[in-house]
């Protein structure tokens, strides 16, 4: 989504904001290596992707991991693009296609400022609450956007499941958009009079620039545990770049959870540099934070506690999101609102106001005499969190149906193995979004997790590799007070098998499911 009103940027003004290090070279001027004078040329809009240029913008030709955006210059010239942003790499296609050609060692570094420059920095003219950390940064956005409608302002929200401009939704592909878009974003939010907005910044994010160029009055980080192996190198790097948020350039004030502890470990770092303020929680009791939630009281649809803060705050609070994890989730919004500025009643308030998030602890009714839920878990961390959850607020049987994704960290299937069969009685092992892998390989792999349980201590574990029928398999097995966990997908709607996506939705197929049974049982 990009604002109605087109901007009108002179590429002089680009040379001078990059300095020294820029080269701006135009071939039809015979400059190749000197400064140009992009004389005349504006600059009306900003994009990353050839395919999305409209007259006018500014092409960012980035080294990608498959191809180079400068292999696809010369179709954003086609399209109309003003000028190319790139590297030297990418220089050669770039300067083929006879538009301006401003050069940098490392486009992606500088991209999130030049597409504020571009929109106006819009960011800066809007509250914006960033939430990082690797489970909880949906719903905490989530609860974050009600608190702040609560609180009377127009909201925008930004994140996994999708984006809100005001009341309208837009599909998102991203959990945190590439710097041109989020940028195109803010300003279109802008212009729909969005005085507020709460986003999901991913590590992705962090490491790739997408949010160079955004300030956030608060940043909130809500835990960290094992996933994206595969992107960053180890744990440790997965860390240092979620903390790159709470650096003076993208935060103006830390909300931290201090029950975490590699959140305890943001807070002596964030501290230990001295210019942005942090404010912790817990919802576990320690005593140290600055807010905590006490008597918490836990139900089958949600729960209660009570909110304690600085200067003798005391409240009633509540969250209609199942499971200790959530009281957290619930905390991390409630603090990051009053740290930027909300009342904290208002701020409770909005919280307790807040619906489901698609596809998190989602139950799905069909008539049955079992509790159905549909959740987006799919690392160890959030598996475990579920498992627990659920299995505080049943006597039944609690199974899982979990598979694990294919091209993506595979050093987090065997601890996914394993965490189902230590905390479930039932483990289904199917398949989700395999990608270019055999999918048996990837449950091979979960199975040797789940072998690590002592046998007298492990679920039942049942291997099906076809997504419907392990879901069909739990449904056929559960009997009355049971819970049946579909995890992995929540809200999405397809399978992706090679670079294809099938349509699947594990709420319909459980549904479905679920009545075809009861169907049979009617006889
Ligand atoms: C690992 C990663 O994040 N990769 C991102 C990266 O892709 P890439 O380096 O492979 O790009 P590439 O395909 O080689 O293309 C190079 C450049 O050519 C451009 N291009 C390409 C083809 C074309 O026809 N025209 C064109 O202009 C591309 O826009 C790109 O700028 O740059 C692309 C756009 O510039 C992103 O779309 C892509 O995200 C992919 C789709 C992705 O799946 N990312 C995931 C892992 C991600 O970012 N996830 C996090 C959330 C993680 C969490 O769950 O916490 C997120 O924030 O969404
Ligand atoms: N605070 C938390 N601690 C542990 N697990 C959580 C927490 N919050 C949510 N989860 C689990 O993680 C799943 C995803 O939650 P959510 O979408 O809010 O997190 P996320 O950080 O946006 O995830 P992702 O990066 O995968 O998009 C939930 O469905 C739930 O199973």
């Amino acid at each position: 989504m990009r604002p109605d009103h087109k901007q009108l940027r002179p590429l002089s003004e680009l040379a001078r904001l990059l300095g020294p290090d820029a080269f701006v070279t135009c071939v039809d001027q015979g400059l190749h290596e000197e400064a140009a004078d992009p004389g005349a040329t504006v600059i009306t809009g900003i994009t990353h992707d050839s395919r999305a240029v409209r007259p006018g913008d500014l092409y960012a030709a980035l080294p990608g991991t498959r191809a180079h955006g400068a292999d696809f210059a010369a179709q954003a010239a086609e399209a109309g693009a003003a000028a190319v942003l790139t590297d030297p790499d990418g220089y050669d296609r770039a300067a083929a296609t006879r538009l301006p050609v401003v050069t940098v060692a490392d486009p992606r570094a500088v991209l999130g400022e030049v597409a504020a420059w571009v929109y106006g920095h819009p960011a800066d003219r809007m509250l914006l609450i960033g939430t990082t950390g690797t489970s909880g940064k949906t719903t905490v956005s989530y609860l974050v956007e009600s608190g702040l409608r609560t609180a009377g302002e127009k909201t925008g929200l930004i994140g996994t499941v999708e984006m809100r401009v005001g009341g309208e939704r837009v599909d998102s592909s991203l959990t945190t958009p590439e710097a041109t878009d989020l940028h195109g974003l803010f300003a279109a939010m802008l212009e729909q009079d969005v005085a507020a907005t709460a986003m999901e910044v991913s590590s992705h994010a962090l490491a790739l620039g997408r949010v160079g160029g955004t300030t956030y009055d608060v940043a909130v980080f809500t835990n960290l545990s094992q996933d994206h192996l595969d992107f960053h190198s180890d744990l440790r790097e997965y860390f240092e770049t979620k903390a790159k948020l709470f650096t003076p350039g993208f935060a103006k004030v830390a909300v931290v959870n201090r029950d975490d502890r590699f959140g305890r470990a943001l807070v002596d770092m964030v501290a230990a540099g001295g210019e942005v303020p942090v404010t912790t929680f817990s919802s576990e009791g320690d005593p140290e934070a600055d807010w905590r939630a006490v008597d918490v009281r836990l139900g089958a649809r949600g729960s209660a506690f009570r909110v304690v803060g600085p200067g003798g705050v005391e409240l009633d609070a509540s969250v209609g999101l199942p499971g200790p994890f959530n009281v957290s989730n619930a905390m991390a919004a409630i603090v990051g609102l009053v740290e930027a500025g909300v009342p904290v009643h208002t701020a409770v308030e909005g919280v307790a106001a807040a619906a489901g998030v698609p596809g998190r602890m989602q139950r799905v009714e069909a008539g049955q005499d079992f509790t159905a839920v549909v959740d987006y878990s799919h690392k160890p961390g959030a598996i475990e969190a579920v498992l627990t959850s659920l299995r505080e607020v049943t006597e039944g049987r609690l199974t899982i149906v979990v598979g694990c994704g294919g091209d993506r960290d595979r050093s987090k299937r065997p601890l996914m193995g394993e965490a189902a069969a230590r905390l479930a009685d039932a483990v289904v092992l199917t398949d989700d979004n395999p990608r270019s892998e055999d999918p048996l390989a990837i449950i091979g792999s979960m199975l040797e997790g789940a072998a690590k349980v002592p046998r007298g201590e492990r679920a039942r574990v049942t291997v099906e590799p076809d997504r419907a029928g392990a879901i069909a398999l739990a449904v056929d097995r559960a009997g009355p007070g049971d819970v049946v966990v579909v995890a992995g997908k929540g809200h999405e709607r397809g399978q992706k098998v090679l670079d294809e996506v099938h349509p699947f939705d594990d709420t319909e197929v459980l549904e479905e499911a679920m009545r075809r049974r009861l169907a049979r049982e009617k006889g």
